[in-house]
């Protein structure tokens, strides 16, 4: 078990169906029942490359269907999929504070259309298509809570979910059911299943991730990072304070463009900042080696369980002096201006929910910085998918089996940022 395919992959993926990973597709597909012919859906649309879990081609099952920019998701279980309709369904109609900003944080729903499949029309939810802007799509999906089954589970469904991804569900509260990743150092397509999403544990998971970041054999990409935690965030601020839904079996689906990536690694000068840590990312850190000189940022990269606190700058006299030192040895230096940025948009306050409603906007200005200096698009993201089993808040109560599986998640890549330059 392990890795389901690696695949040499041309680094220019064209829009034609499968270019530049038609290997990997097979997975996706019975590999005797491959061509387009057998699932005989309209010549316009194809099946949809980028999918990563969730319930591929198989028997009466049938997977995510590309469709002009969109993603069409086959309704096979009459229950889940009138779920998930009418979750989507209140989502767009957005009447309400919560609602509203949930709408932001799920793919742009088109209601739904009826496909000829294998000659029956099947209904299909029809979303925009994540990865439509991205030439070379890393997807990951994260299945996300401890309890996976919702509260009409049969006894088998509870016996079947409780025996997959013990470990990870277990230890972290959520679980990875498959991920694909543009391999840059090697030019490939890596595709990994559900078989490889189960052997994880607490131990490798942060290895999966740093495999999917394309961080195996050099430190993580900051400006990656901080997009993926600037989404987290967020809907970790909706998820601490919303008692609308309990989500079971529901996923973020993390998406970055490989490319993006790759030009960038290109463009950059050698890193010479660096943050140093000694064990947890709870402890302050305020030191950055800066041409092998330690140096104060008075970024403490402190947080607590209620989301990203900094602690209090250091002096003036400090700060001041670190921004000489940057200024005199790189000008322009994006890391000192986040942290100048973080400084000021954080505040070290308390009240960390009145703290983040104004610190929405800055975000957006730290990942500019952050991201390019040329480009200001972003190019990675974090969206909330799979509501099959979005039902009522039980008793108007938190959904803390959610909630600790985002908390969990953003932990892992806080301390990616940490180790990131
Ligand atoms: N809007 C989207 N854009 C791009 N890709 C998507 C989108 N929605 C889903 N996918 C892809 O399809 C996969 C399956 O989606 P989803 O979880 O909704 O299906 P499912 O069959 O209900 O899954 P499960 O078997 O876990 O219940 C995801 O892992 C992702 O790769
Ligand atoms: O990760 P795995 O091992 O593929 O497990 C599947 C996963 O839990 C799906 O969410 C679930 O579909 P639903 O969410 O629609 O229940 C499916 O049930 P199924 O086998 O009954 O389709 C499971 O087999």
């Amino acid at each position: 078990m392990g890795k389901s395919e690696v695949v040499p992959m041309p680094i220019h993926k064209q829009d034609s169906l499968y270019a530049g990973c038609k290997g990997a597709a097979f997975s996706l597909v019975d590999p005797v029942e491959e061509d387009e012919e057998y699932l005989e859906i309209p010549a316009d649309m194809q099946l949809f490359e980028n999918q990563v879990a969730g319930h591929m081609i198989k028997g009466k099952q049938y997977g995510m269907i590309k469709h002009k920019g969109t993603v069409l998701k086959p309704i096979t279980k009459p229950k889940c999929g009138q779920r998930e309709v009418e979750f989507y369904e209140e989502v767009s109609k957005a009447s309400d504070e919560t609602r509203r900003e949930l709408k932001d944080f799920v793919p742009k729903y088109f209601g739904t259309v009826k496909v000829p499949i294998k000659g029956t029309e099947i209904d299909c939810i029809v979303l925009e298509d994540l990865t439509k802007h991205y030439k070379e799509p890393c997807v990951m999906d994260i299945k996300i809570g401890r309890r996976t089954w919702d509260p009409t589970a049969t006894y088998e469904k509870i016996v079947n979910e409780e025996a997959k991804y013990q470990d990870s569900k277990r230890d972290l509260a959520f679980c990875i059911p498959g991920f694909q990743v543009y391999q840059i150092y090697n030019n490939q397509l890596a595709k990994f299943d559900k078989n490889y999403g189960k052997t994880l544990n607490k131990d490798t998971v942060p290895l999966a991730l740093k495999t999917f970041l394309n961080a195996e054999t050099s430190p993580p990409c900051r400006s990656l990072i901080v997009q993926f935690l600037a989404s987290l965030w967020r809907i970790q601020m909706w998820a601490r304070k919303q008692r609308t839904y309990h989500f079971y079996s529901s996923s973020l689906l993390l998406v970055y463009d490989a490319r993006r990536l790759r030009e960038l690694r290109k463009t950059d000068p050698k890193p010479i900042l660096k943050l140093q840590r000694s064990t947890s990312l709870y402890r302050p850190l305020s030191l950055a080696v800066l041409n092998n000189e330690k140096i104060s940022t008075g970024f403490s990269g402190q947080l607590t369980k209620e989301g990203p606190i900094l602690r209090t700058p250091t002096s003036p006299t400090k700060l001041k002096q670190f921004d000489d030192y940057v200024a005199k040895n790189r000008s322009n230096n994006v890391w000192q201006k986040s942290i100048r940025t973080l400084k000021r948009t954080h505040s070290f306050q308390n009240d960390y929910d009145k703290d983040m409603q104004s610190k929405r906007q800055d975000y957006t200005y730290i990942l500019d910085e952050l991201c390019t200096e040329q480009k200001s698009e972003l190019w990675a993201t974090v969206k909330m998918i799979d509501f099959a089993h979005a039902f009522p808040a039980e008793k108007y109560q938190i959904d803390n089996n959610y909630l600790e599986g985002i908390n969990n998640l953003i932990r892992l890549f806080e301390e990616l940022l940490v180790e990131s330059e």
